[in-house]
């Protein structure tokens, strides 16, 4: 088999994210206990762009608890991660929270409930207590070219505010959603911080409790059936674990009740999934017999 590092194309609809090292490659695997087992640039901070949707997903839940249903479904779109067909039709409730336009609804949702320290703030707050980092950043220079590029989400956003779908400015929502895409972790860094999904909600090593074990497991029903946009379904049969993807090219997967595992290679295949890192996961779990469908 030919192999695939460097295979794909690098997300390029920001600079910033165009230049990264198609050959870069990191898998880091997390257990409970809190072993690191790394392999590859594991240490190089990259761009986890949709990864953080997770993280905002988890404070709306947290902060409306079931009624954030009525805001977003928990359906798979079949659609590209960025569409706005579908929302036309479904009067501005997007499909899910993984696809752009349901992260915007989630962070509309965590604006309206944060305190004076705001959103943002109590994502990074989040991530740096999950991942035990506090060098975890919003990259300025990511989260500029976000908004200078970000037609498309502009567009999402007053789309939605006209179904009245957003409660808050579409502008600050939108800039909330820009600099969350530029949240920046090395691929050890996020996967000690997707621990807590795989742990009944808290944190295995210093005991802080992000979620509750419900809303946990329902997060990762979520990156089963819709972390992978219209590739979800591909992604399920072939890697077989809760998994949620990034432009950057990094892939968080979470092995309940074992751990947390991530994959980073910035060339992305067709749905914008990067291409080494679902091959990586893939051969992990064959490999390994961690796939949650196994028996
Ligand atoms: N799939 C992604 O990582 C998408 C994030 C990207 N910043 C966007 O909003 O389009």
């Amino acid at each position: 088999m030919e192999p695939i590092l460097g295979k794909g194309a690098v997300a390029s609809y920001i600079p910033a994210l165009a230049s990264a090292n198609p050959k870069s490659f990191a898998l880091v695997l997390t257990t409970l206990d809190g072993t690191v087992y790394k392999s590859g640039d594991a240490d190089t901070p990259f761009s986890a762009q949709s990864i953080s949707k997770l993280f905002m997903l988890t404070l709306a839940l947290e902060a409306l608890g079931s009624r954030l249903w009525k805001r977003v479904g928990r359906e798979p779109s079949g659609n590209a991660f960025n569409s706005i067909s579908q929302l036309e039709y479904e009067c501005g409730i997007p499909r899910n929270p993984f696809i752009n336009a349901g992260a915007l609804a989630v962070t509309d949702a965590v604006i309206s409930s944060a305190g004076d320290h705001g959103a943002l703030d109590d994502m990074l707050t989040l991530v740096r207590k999950a991942s035990g980092s506090s060098r975890v950043r919003i990259d300025p220079e990511v989260a500029q070219s976000e908004r200078e590029w970000g037609h498309r989400n502009i567009s999402l956003g007053h789309f939605m505010k006209s179904f009245e779908v957003i409660d808050n400015d579409v502008d600050q929502v939108l800039n909330t959603y820009f600099c969350q895409c530029a949240l920046e972790m090395t691929a050890i860094e996020l996967s000690r911080a997707g621990l807590y999904l795989a742990n009944g909600g808290s944190d295995p090593i210093s005991g802080a409790k992000i979620t509750q074990p419900g809303r946990a497991t329902r997060i990762n029903a979520l990156m089963m059936t819709c972390g992978h946009y219209d590739m979800s379904g591909d992604f399920a049969f072939r890697v077989g674990l809760p998994g949620k993807s990034g432009v950057g090219g990094g892939i968080l997967c979470i092995i309940p009740g074992i751990g947390s595992l991530c994959a980073w290679s910035p060339p992305l295949n067709e749905a914008g999934n990067s291409l080494a890192g679902t091959r990586a996961l893939e051969l992990f779990a064959r490999r390994t017999g961690m796939n949650v469908f196994r028996n």
